[in-house]
C-alpha cells in the first residue's frame, strides 16, 4: 500500500500569484493515518510536517483518519511523509487512487500477541509463573503506544498515549501485571475497532470524490488527454458507460446520464444537444458529445469536493468550546494527579497505595479522548449523509444551525415553482415595431439574462424560428426586481414587470386585454420610452413543494413566501399548493425587502432558514441563519453567498436536512453526555469504592468507541414516519420525469409552448386517493402586502394592501385534481 499509486487530488494546483511566481508544483497527497485518534494527535501531525521544506498545507480529517498534505513532490516526496510519520508511529500509508481509504481491517500483530500472552497467563493460578506472561503481554502490544507517546513528549504535547503509558507504569511498579497487560490490550483493541468504524465513514468519502476519470477523449481526434490539459470550449467524446470528466454542454448525440454523484437522485436524465452535463455524472446508454465549459479545476463536482474538504475541517461552535477547554484540561488534570499521589502520603495518610491508584485512575479518566471526539466525528457522519441525499452543508456550524431552525422562507421563482415559464401570450403593442423584430430584441437581450424568465422568451423566440444574437446587445443591465435593460441595434428596450412601466415609458396605462389574465406574470417591452410589446408567462410548484411545507409545519416550523413576482402570482403559487400552509405570503419584494423580511423573521420567529435560487435571492440567503440555494439551477451568485446548497431541484430535502441537523446535535448532546458520565462514574467509583485502574481504562476507550459507533447511526438510512410516502413520492418523481422529458421533447421538435400545462396530463397516471388533503376547518390568511414603506416612482404601480382569507376547501376545490395529488403526495402506491 505504502506509495502505491499516486494520490488523486492533485487536481488543484495553486491559483495564487504569489506561489505561481516561486514556481512550486503543488500536489495533495491524502494519507490514511491510523494512529490519529484526538485532538493530541493533530497537533503531532502538525509539528511533524509543517517544518519540511515543500510542504505547504497541512490538514488532518480525525473522524476518517486521513491526513492530506499540500507539498511540492520535487521538495519532499510522499514516502518522505510516510516515513516522518511513521517515525512516530502514526502508521501512515498513502491513499491509492480511488481506494476505499483506512484498510486496516485486521488487528496489527502487537494486539495479537498481546491478547495471546495476556490469555496465557490466565492460568496463572495453575502455574503461578506464567504471571509474567502478562508483563509480557504489556510490552508486546506497547511499541507502537510508546512510538507516539515519545514524538508526542519530545514535542512537548501531552497526549492519550502518554497517559495510558503512566498507567501502564504504575500498574508495573504496583506489581500488578495483569493490570498492566489489560490495559494495553483494552486500549489497543479499541483503537483498533474504533479504526475498523471509521472505514465505512472514509469510504463514503472517497466515494464523494475522485469521480473524475483522469483521461479524456477529444472527439475529433479520438486522441486520449489529460482532463487537466483540457480547455474550455473542446469537442470530447463520452461513450456510453463512462463518466463525463468535465462540465459541458451536449452538442450531438442522445442519452441518459445518472447524476446520483451531484444530485443523490438515481434516476436518468435525458440528454441531447443544448442539454448541460456535468463532471462525474455516469453517461448510461447512447454516445455524446460535450463542448467543455468550464476547465476541470473548476467543475461542480470539483468544487462540491473542495467544500465538502473544508466543512470537514472547519470546526463548529461545541467543537471550539471543547478544544479550547482541552488545551488546559490535561495539564490540569496532570497536576492534579501529582497532586493526588503525592501529597497525602507526604502529609502523613497510611494508606499510599490507594493513593497512588487513585490518582492513575484520575490520570486515565483525564483523557478528554471521547468529548473530544464526540463532535467531529458526527459532523463528519451527518456532512456525508447530507451530501449523499444531494444537500452540500458548508460545515459544521451550518449543520447545527439547521437544527435549529424555526421558520422558513421560500422565494417562490425556480424554488416552490419550477421556474420553467411556459409564455402563455407574446404580442405587440402598437405599430412600432413588428413582431419578429420584437421577438429578435428580447431574445437577444433575454439571453444575456440568468431570469428563469429569460430562458422562456428565448425559447419562444426559437420556436418562432428566431435565433438570438447577443453579441449584438450594446449594454446590459440587470434592474433588480424590475426586470432587464439592454440596448440593441440603437434601440433603448427595458424588459420587465410594470415597474419598467414606470421607469422608461411615458404612458403607463396597460392595453385593455391584460386586465383579463389571472395568476400569471406579466411582462412588458419598453421600446425608446413606448410601450411596444406584452407578455405573460406561467410557472408551476414544484412535485414535493406542498409536502415539503406540511412537513415542515409538522415539525414546528412555520413558512413564508418571499417573491419579487407580482402578488397574483404568488396567490396562484399558494393555490397550487392547495393545503399546505404559508403563514405569510409576500410579493413584489426587491432584493432588500427579502433581506428585511427575512431579518424580521429571525427577530419573531427565532432561527430562520432562507431558501432561493436566483441573484434577487443572494442578499437574503446570506442574512438567514442558514441560506439554502437551489443547486445546479440556481444562479451562482446564490450558491455562493449560501450557507448550504441542494443539488437536486428536490425541495423535499429542506425538511429532510432540518431533520438530519437536529439528529446531528442530538447525536453530539448524548456523545458528550455519555463521555462525561462514563469518567464521573468512573471517578466516583474510585473514591467510593476502590480505583480499579482497568475499568477507567475500559470506560475511556468504550466511550470512545461508543462516541464513534453513536455518530456513525447518522450515516444510516433516514428514520422515521416516512416509508409509505417515500414510495408515494418516488412515483410522483418519475412522473415528474416523464413529464420533463416530454417537455424537452416537445420543445426540441418547436411544438407549442404549452407544455407546462398539458405536461399535468402525465400525472393523471398516479392512482391517487380522493381524500381531501386538510379539513376545512384550517384556514390560511394570505397576507398580501405590496410594500408599504416604498416610497417614490414605483409605489404607484403597488397594488393596495389586502388580506385574503382562503380556506382549505376552497382550496381544494380550486386545485386541479391530478396535480394536486401528486404535489399532495396524499396517494397510496
Ligand atoms: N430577465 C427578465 N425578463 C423579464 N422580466 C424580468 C426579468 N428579470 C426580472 N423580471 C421581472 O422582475 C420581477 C422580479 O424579479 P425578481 O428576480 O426580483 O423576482 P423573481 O425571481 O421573479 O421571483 P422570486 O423572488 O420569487 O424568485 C419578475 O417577476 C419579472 O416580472
Ligand atoms: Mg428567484
Ligand atoms: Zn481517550
Amino acid at each position: 500500500m505504502m506509495g502505491g499509486g499516486e494520490s488523486y487530488a492533485a487536481l488543484e494546483e495553486s491559483l495564487l500569484p504569489e506561489q505561481a511566481a516561486a514556481r512550486r508544483q503543488w500536489e495533495k497527497t491524502y494519507l490514511d493515518v491510523l494512529g490519529v485518534c484526538c485532538s493530541a494527535e493533530v497537533a503531532l501531525v502538525e509539528r511533524l510536517l509543517a517544518p519540511l521544506d515543500g510542504v505547504r498545507a497541512v490538514s488532518v480529517v480525525v473522524p476518517s483518519r486521513t491526513v492530506v498534505v499540500e507539498h511540492d513532490p520535487a521538495a519532499v516526496s510522499q514516502s518522505r511523509i510516510v516515513k516522518v510519520l511513521n517515525g512516530a508511529g502514526l502508521e501512515a500509508s498513502v491513499r491509492a487512487y480511488g481506494s476505499s481509504g483506512v484498510i486496516g481491517r485486521w488487528p496489527s500483530p502487537y494486539i495479537v500477541a498481546c491478547g495471546v500472552l495476556l490469555l496465557a497467563s490466565s492460568f496463572r493460578w495453575l502455574l503461578p509463573p506464567l504471571q509474567w506472561l502478562a508483563l509480557a503481554a504489556a510490552c508486546a502490544g506497547a511499541p507502537p503506544m510508546l512510538l507516539r507517546g515519545i514524538a508526542a513528549a519530545s514535542r512537548l504535547t501531552l497526549d492519550i498515549n502518554i497517559l495510558m503509558l503512566i498507567a501502564v507504569a504504575g500498574a508495573v511498579a504496583l506489581k500488578d501485571y495483569t493490570e498492566a497487560g489489560v490495559i494495553v490490550f483494552l486500549f489497543t483493541t479499541a483503537e483498533w475497532l474504533e479504526t475498523l468504524a471509521c472505514t465505512k465513514a472514509s469510504a463514503g468519502m472517497s466515494s464523494l470524490m475522485s469521480m473524475i476519470p483522469p483521461k479524456a477523449v477529444l472527439a475529433e481526434t479520438g486522441d486520449v488527454v489529460n482532463v487537466r490539459d483540457i480547455g474550455v470550449g473542446a469537442v470530447i467524446a463520452v461513450r456510453a458507460g463512462e463518466m463525463v470528466p468535465v462540465d459541458g454542454m451536449v452538442v450531438d448525440g442522445q442519452s441518459e446520464v445518472d447524476e446520483r454523484s451531484l444530485t443523490g437522485e438515481s434516476y436518468p436524465v435525458p440528454k441531447q444537444p443544448h442539454s448541460e452535463v456535468w463532471a462525474g455524472t455516469l453517461n448510461l446508454d447512447g454516445y455524446i458529445a460535450v463542448r467543455t465549459m468550464a476547465l476541470a479545476e473548476n467543475s461542480t463536482v470539483a468544487k462540491m469536493e473542495r467544500l465538502v474538504e473544508e466543512a470537514q475541517q472547519s470546526k463548529s461552535r461545541t467543537q471550539r468550546l471543547i478544544d479550547s477547554c482541552a488545551k488546559y484540561y490535561t495539564p490540569a488534570v496532570v497536576v492534579l494527579g501529582a497532586g493526588v499521589a503525592l501529597l497525602p502520603p507526604l502529609l502523613g495518610a497510611r494508606d499510599a497505595e490507594r493513593w497512588f491508584r487513585l490518582a492513575l485512575v484520575l490520570l486515565v479518566s483525564a483523557c478528554p479522548c471521547a468529548l473530544v471526539l464526540s463532535t467531529p466525528v458526527a459532523t463528519f457522519c451527518a456532512l456525508l449523509t447530507a451530501a449523499r441525499m444531494g444537500v452540500l452543508v458548508k460545515g459544521g456550524d451550518v449543520l447545527e444551525s439547521l437544527g435549529e431552525i424555526k421558520a422558513v422562507a421560500f422565494d417562490k421563482t425556480g424554488t416552490i415553482t419550477r421556474g420553467e415559464f411556459t409564455v402563455d401570450m407574446f404580442d405587440v403593442v402598437g405599430h412600432k415595431v413588428q413582431m419578429s423584430h420584437l421577438l429578435y430584441w428580447i431574445s437577444s437581450i433575454e439571453s444575456k439574462s440568468s431570469h428563469p424568465m429569460a430562458a422562456a422568451l428565448v425559447e419562444h423566440a426559437r420556436s418562432k424560428s428566431i435565433e438570438p444574437k447577443p453579441e449584438c446587445v450594446a449594454e446590459f443591465r440587470v434592474l433588480p426586481g424590475e426586470g432587464i435593460y439592454g440596448e440593441i441595434d440603437g434601440m433603448r428596450i427595458y424588459v420587465g414587470n410594470k415597474r419598467v412601466l414606470a421607469r422608461g415609458s411615458s404612458c403607463q396605462t396597460v392595453p385593455e386585454r391584460m386586465n383579463g389574465l389571472k395568476g400569471v406574470s406579466m411582462g412588458y417591452v419598453i421600446c425608446d420610452g413606448d410601450l411596444v410589446g406584452v407578455f405573460s408567462l406561467s410557472d408551476d410548484c414544484r412535485t414535493g413543494a406542498a409536502e415539503a411545507i406540511r412537513e415542515l409545519a409538522s415539525m414546528g416550523i412555520s413558512s413564508v413566501l418571499l417573491t419579487g413576482d407580482i402578488a397574483e402570482a404568488a396567490m396562484h403559487a399558494q393555490e397550487q399548493l392547495g393545503g399546505a400552509l404559508l403563514e405569510e405570503v409576500h410579493s413584489e419584494l426587491f432584493p432588500e425587502d427579502k433581506v428585511r423580511l427575512v431579518g424580521a423573521l429571525k427577530a419573531r420567529a427565532g432561527p430562520t432558514m432562507m431558501v432561493g435560487d436566483g441573484m434577487n435571492d443572494a442578499p437574503a440567503l446570506a442574512t438567514a441563519d442558514v441560506g439554502v440555494s437551489m443547486g445546479i439551477s440556481g444562479s451562482a451568485a446564490a450558491m455562493e453567498t449560501s450557507h448550504a446548497t441542494l443539488m437536486s431541484s428536490d425541495i423535499l430535502r429542506v425538511p429532510e436536512a432540518v431533520r438530519l441537523g437536529r439528529r446531528a446535535r442530538r447525536t453530539i448532546a448524548v456523545n458528550m453526555a455519555s463521555s462525561v458520565a462514563a469518567k464521573a462514574a468512573v471517578l466516583a467509583l474510585a473514591v467510593a469504592w476502590r480505583p480499579v485502574l482497568w475499568a477507567a481504562v475500559l470506560a475511556d476507550v468504550g466511550t470512545c468507541l461508543l462516541v464513534v459507533l453513536n455518530s456513525m447511526l447518522l450515516l444510516g438510512e433516514r428514520r422515521g414516519r416516512r416509508g409509505k410516502e417515500d414510495a408515494c413520492r418516488a412515483t410522483a418523481r418519475s412522473l415528474e420525469m416523464r413529464r420533463s422529458q416530454l417537455a424537452a421533447v416537445s420543445s426540441d421538435s418547436a411544438a407549442t409552448k404549452s407544455v407546462g400545462k398539458t405536461g399535468g396530463d402525465a400525472s393523471k397516471g398516479c392512482h391517487c386517493c380522493h381524500k381531501p388533503s386538510r379539513s376545512p376547518e384550517h384556514s390560511v390568511a394570505i397576507d398580501v402586502r405590496a410594500d408599504e414603506q416604498r416610497e417614490g416612482p414605483t409605489a404607484a404601480t403597488c397594488a393596495p394592501a389586502k388580506k385574503v382569507e382562503v380556506t382549505g376547501s376552497v382550496n381544494a376545490s380550486v386545485m386541479p385534481a391530478s396535480s394536486s395529488c401528486v404535489s399532495a403526495g396524499c396517494c397510496s402506491p
